[in-house]
């Protein structure tokens, strides 16, 4: 049976971080525990299962399965919890992968009693958004600005010089306290701030010339998935849905 959260979290939103460890990728569930409405923010396929089970045993209604790009490192759950829910699935329009929803640079997008905004934050990928909470001084700021460094520009259209623009014109212009979740943490941290990360992040604090020397000279190994990530991304995560789910893709 379903927690009654509305009687003890008035006015309050719910907030839950979830965490994938094949591919360090935080999934963010945020929902009105007025209205019971609530979105998923980069679910990762091989989590759904979980994370599905939270939004009904919370008694939550998911109304978006959203991504903040399309992702390389690993297959997104917003197609599987399509299928499992009857959620719409929400991704940029520059990213060139299907969806339900296309968000675009400002657009306003709501579950519940609250507003988030997106944010065009390029660079990593051509079509990477930051979603703004700014009633909960949140943002969700995927690859873009991560914990003390931020998503690679050597694939998938990547670009030093666009991404260097995106974090310092839209991230670093918020509010100070405003909490900064990425999509991913190599590390084991969870959360950081706008004021934090205008100090200490050892990239985005250099000159634009030296950051991109950095970003140049990073030698990451290519993501493990990459090859089969990509693909599916591309349609949403639907055509590598598990064999043991009986469920139809539409
Ligand atoms: N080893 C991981 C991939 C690690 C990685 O490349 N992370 C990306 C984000 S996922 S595409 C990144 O931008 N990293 C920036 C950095 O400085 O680490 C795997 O095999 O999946």
């Amino acid at each position: 049976m379903a927690l009654k959260t509305g009687t003890m979290l008035k006015n309050r939103i719910l907030f839950r971080q979830l965490f994938d460890n094949a591919s360090f990728t935080y999934t963010y569930l945020l929902g009105d525990v007025n209205s019971k409405e609530c979105i998923i923010i980069d679910p990762v396929l091989e989590q759904v299962k979980r994370d599905f089970k939270l939004v009904n045993e919370l008694g939550l209604k998911l109304k978006f399965a959203m991504n903040t790009h399309m992702h390389a490192d690993h297959i997104t759950g917003s197609g599987y919890l399509k299928q499992l829910s009857g959620c719409k699935s929400v991704i940029s329009k520059m990213s060139g992968a299907q969806a339900d929803i296309y968000l675009e640079d400002e657009d306003i997008f709501s579950f519940g009693n609250y507003n988030l905004k997106a944010l065009a934050t390029p660079g990593h990928t051509n079509g990477c958004l930051s979603y703004y909470f700014e009633d909960q001084q949140m943002v969700f700021t995927g690859d873009t600005l991560l914990i003390r460094g931020c998503g690679r520009t050597d694939f998938q259209e990547g670009s030093p010089e666009v991404l260097y623009k995106s974090v310092h014109s839209k991230i670093f212009t918020l509010p100070l306290d405003t909490i900064v979740y990425p999509a991913h943490d190599y590390k084991g941290v969870m959360s950081s701030s706008v004021a934090e990360e205008l100090k200490f992040n050892p990239r985005l604090t250099k000159s634009l010339k030296e950051f991109v020397d950095i970003m140049n000279n990073l030698n990451l190994d290519y993501p493990k998935q990459i090859d089969k990530a990509v693909p599916a991304n591309r349609v949403c995560g639907l055509h590598d849905i598990p064999d043991d789910i009986d469920i139809k893709i539409k």
